[in-house]
């Protein structure tokens, strides 16, 4: 929950749409709350930083999260979609509390190494199948919450494209697996890396996952909204400074490979989510290495949009 400071100031800054990419303006699902509402609800974003579209006033025979949601596929699509060509009231920005897109899903999986300059700046080679880790549902926070540290430890920024499935599935062929895409969001894949690399017998579960360190969204932007998902640029701002930018472009293994991947091994679920790797620029290989303490860290996906944590 935002203070009404930091809200002001978010708004302020939201407003100003200085953000160098636009977001999609086309279907933006989100999960929020507000004052007048009881629980979470389901909506739409209208563009980043704008208001959002109550689907649950829409139609009150909707689900409240968005796994539920997904899970009923193009029946719920089809009412949003009727929702968005509706001229509706629209809840201001500034009334409203964003939760991440998909919280609770059954699984956060993480792909390492997925960016070719990512592993040249760490001196490893590029991995020939792809690195898969995963972080608990319970580290999942909101696109404004705020990631608190663990004490005395070294954390870093890692800005990473997420795509969110729509359709459960084993096996999945490369060539059928967009059919299982709901869509993409963008995630920070906020890393622990004394636990990464010297803790833990070096497993890398524990120093991805402690509590609130997978902020997600603004919104669920669904995969026909996007023009294409591997063509985007991706940035990371700390305090306002370019550390990370990239493009979508440079990810080793796509979206198509990573499902065929991942589910030879398990059952994908609708709103499970995959966090796609990391471009170059992380705080551990600057010379010398940086690392998070009272920051604010911006984290933007061209189309996506952008989400905003400050760590505490
Ligand atoms: O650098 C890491 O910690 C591994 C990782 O998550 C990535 O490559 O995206």
């Amino acid at each position: 929950m935002l203070v009404s400071g930091r809200r002001r100031l978010l708004t302020a800054l939201l407003q100003a749409q200085k953000w160098p990419f636009q977001p999609s303006r086309d279907m933006r699902l989100v999960q929020f709350r507000a004052p007048h509402l009881v629980g979470p609800h389901l909506g739409l974003e209208t563009g980043n930083g704008g208001g959002v579209i109550n689907l649950n006033a829409f139609d009150p025979t909707l689900p409240k999260t968005m796994t539920q949601f997904l899970e009923q596929g193009e029946a719920t699509l089809s009412v949003a979609r009727r929702a968005l060509a509706a001229q509706l009231p629209v809840l201001p920005w500034s009334e409203v509390t964003f939760l991440a897109p998909v919280t609770w899903p059954d699984k956060v999986v993480c792909v390492g190494m997925n960016y070719v300059d990512h592993c040249k700046e760490q001196n490893v080679p590029v991995p020939k199948e792809p690195i898969i880790f995963s972080k608990f549902a319970s580290s999942i926070v909101g696109p404004y919450d705020e990631v608190v540290l663990p004490p005395q430890s070294q954390v870093d920024w890692e800005v990473e494209l997420a795509v969110v499935i729509g359709k459960k599935g084993k096996h999945i062929k490369a060539t059928d697996a967009m059919a299982h895409v709901a869509g993409f969001t963008v995630a920070h894949d906020v890393s622990a890396r004394d636990w990464l690399t010297r803790r833990n017998g070096k497993q890398w579960l524990l120093g991805k996952t402690f509590d609130t360190f997978c902020p997600l969204g603004p919104a669920l932007v669904t995969k026909d909204s996007v023009a294409d998902p591997h063509n985007l640029k991706i940035c990371c701002r700390v305090n306002g400074e370019v550390v990370q930018s990239s493009n979508t472009n440079q990810m080793v293994f796509k979206t198509e490979d990573l499902i065929a991947w991942v589910s030879q091994f398990v059952t994908f679920y609708p709103g499970d989510v995959i966090l796609t790797g990391t471009p170059p620029g992380v705080g551990v290989f600057r010379k010398p290495p940086v690392f998070l303490k009272g920051d604010e860290v911006q984290c933007e996906i061209e189309e996506l949009g952008v989400i905003i944590n400050k760590v505490v």
